[in-house]
């Protein structure tokens, strides 16, 4: 599903009005209109009593043709617009007219003065698209008055003090229960915290055809399920054919764990194996091999030689080169620790193999050791999984920095350095290098703990052995992690989720 910039979506609102021919004041009575039934849905019969926060905008005329519509429906509405609704022009001139003519109970709003006992509920049409900075004057008083009224909420496109391009909130900023997207979802509502600030997301067509965002090269999309099928490729991938072979899966190679942190590596090849490929082999450092055979019965161990250390300080790149030879593809970095002179090591795996490569955990911050200059391009592709923390050492930045705007740092990152990109946490985005950016849905908060980016690289790293292009293998691993994760949730409280909760459920 697309998702859009406040940009994108005024060209696409231009376009389908100047180009394609449809009046503004028909998108607006679509809008209006979807926005009435989703709160009319909502509220049923119960809250019938509903104010309508109206700015001065398209986004508050499409609150009075909402209001319009749930007057029809029975319900009690009042329009509380934010400023003297004399001065308005435009659309915004037309709605307030009609608003009189129709008639609509309206009034102007007045800080402190407002009985909110009066309503079961509030619309929020203040500001949508066309909003900027935090909201000022009023339009600042009004939000804070409205959150305080502890009504429920429901937003009309934006909830209005949300940034609507990154995710962030402007201070103050509505809460809502229930935002309706008009024509398409935008970059705000799908990560956080704007995905907290609007509550539910319901996305309504208004008469924009659903073309035109291929058209004009949005290319920021939702991960829904219907779509991992048909776009992703995810059924077709997990149709095996009747006559395969384990040859048939492919072959992974696993550089992790050490002896502070071997769980990494047992989780990293589980969740291999338990993503399909065929065989896996696991180098680790020989002092912690022993103890570990047999944890792992369905995969190969390769002891590295490390000098009784059981870390990777003393294993040469040269004796984990080789081994690529034969592998489709090979996972490096969780649970290995750092040492003296790993940036080095990291860059001459990175430089000498031409194997697909999954670079997680501490492989990444041995690539960030090396500063921000991009590493050459490598022959064989490069999928990179860091949480935010990660991403800010690779990026130079502080992890507030990532996090204010994770969608267009993600792209820029992915296309200079040629890379696959995930960027874990709640919401996680994927980027290809030729500028797509994905947003995964699955998930939940019970999969905020050690371990899960072990599962998450190893399930990777397995689906590119399978032969996966690095994006399916990147988008269907990520799906497939956080579905795993609701199905164990579906199971037990969130809270007591595990790492190896998610390689059962995967
Ligand atoms: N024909 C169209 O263009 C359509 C627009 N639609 C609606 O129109 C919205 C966008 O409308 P607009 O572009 O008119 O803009 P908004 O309605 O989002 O903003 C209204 C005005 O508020 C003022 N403003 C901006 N930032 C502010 C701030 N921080 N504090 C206080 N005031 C501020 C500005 O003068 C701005 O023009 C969408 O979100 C959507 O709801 C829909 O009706 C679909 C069709
Ligand atoms: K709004």
């Amino acid at each position: 599903m697309y998702v859009v910039t406040a940009e994108e979506m005024r060209e696409l609102d231009r376009l389908t009005i100047e180009q394609i021919g449809i009046p503004s004041l028909v998108l607006m009575e679509n809008a209006g209109r979807a926005v009435a039934e989703e709160v009319f849905r909502a509220a049923g019969t119960g809250r019938t009593r509903w104010g309508v926060l109206v700015g001065k905008g398209n986004n508050g005329a499409d609150g009075v043709v909402a209001a319009r519509h749930l007057q029809d429906a029975g319900y009690d509405v009042q329009l509380l617009y934010v400023e003297d609704p004399s001065l308005w022009k435009g659309e915004s001139a037309v709605q307030r007219d009609i608003a009189v003519h129709y008639p609509l109970r309206s009034e102007v709003y007045v800080p402190g003065a407002v009985d909110w006992s009066r309503f079961d509920g509030l619309i929020d049409a203040l500001l949508g698209t066309g909003s900027r900075g935090a909201p000022r004057g009023p339009y600042a008083a009004i939000i804070e008055e409205a959150n305080a009224s502890g009504l429920p909420i429901a937003a009309v496109d934006i909830p209005s003090g949300l940034n609507a391009n990154t995710g962030s909130l402007n201070k103050p900023c509505i809460h809502a229960f229930l935002t309706v997207a008009l024509a398409f979802t935008k970059r705000g509502l799908e990560q956080f915290p704007g995905a907290e600030a609007a509550g539910q997301v319901i996305v309504r067509r208004i008469g924009i055809p659903g073309g035109l965002a291929d058209k004009l090269g949005v290319s920021t999309f939702t991960l829904t399920a219907e779509e991992m099928d048909e776009k992703q490729g995810l059924d077709a991938f997990r149709k095996r054919r009747s006559d395969s072979h384990k040859g048939s899966f492919g072959h992974l190679l696993i550089a992790a764990g050490s002896r502070t942190m071997s769980g990494a590596g047992v989780l990293c090849t589980r969740a291999a194996i338990h993503g399909g490929c065929g065989l896996v082999t696991w180098a680790l450092p020989d002092r912690i091999s022993g103890p570990l055979t047999g944890l792992v019965p369905e995969a190969m161990l390769q002891p590295m030689e490390d000098n009784g250390h059981g870390g990777w300080s003393a294993v040469a790149a040269e004796q984990l080169i080789p081994l690529t030879e034969g592998k489709e593809a090979m996972v490096l970095g969780p649970g290995m620790g750092r040492w003296d002179g790993d940036t080095l090591w990291m860059r001459a795996v990175w430089d000498q193999t031409d194997v697909p490569l999954v670079v997680d955990a501490d492989g990444l911050n041995m690539m960030a050791s090396s500063g921000t200059k991009p590493w050459p391009t490598r022959k064989a592709p490069v999928i990179l999984t860091p949480h935010p923390g990660e991403m800010a050492r690779l990026a130079g930045l502080t992890t507030a920095e990532v996090q204010a705007d994770r969608i267009g740092l993600v792209r820029a990152f992915a296309a200079e350095r040629g890379v696959t990109l995930v960027l874990k946490g709640a919401r996680t985005v994927i980027a290809t290098p030729d500028g797509k950016v994905y947003i995964n849905r699955t998930g939940n908060s019970g999969m905020a703990k050690g371990g899960s980016g072990d599962v998450l690289a190893g399930l990777i790293g397995s689906l590119l052995a399978q032969g996966l292009h690095p994006e399916q293998a990147a988008v269907i691993g990520v799906f497939l992690h956080g579905q795993a994760g609701d199905r164990a949730a579906a199971d037990k409280p969130s809270y007591a989720l595990t790492a190896s909760d998610l390689i059962t459920y995967l």
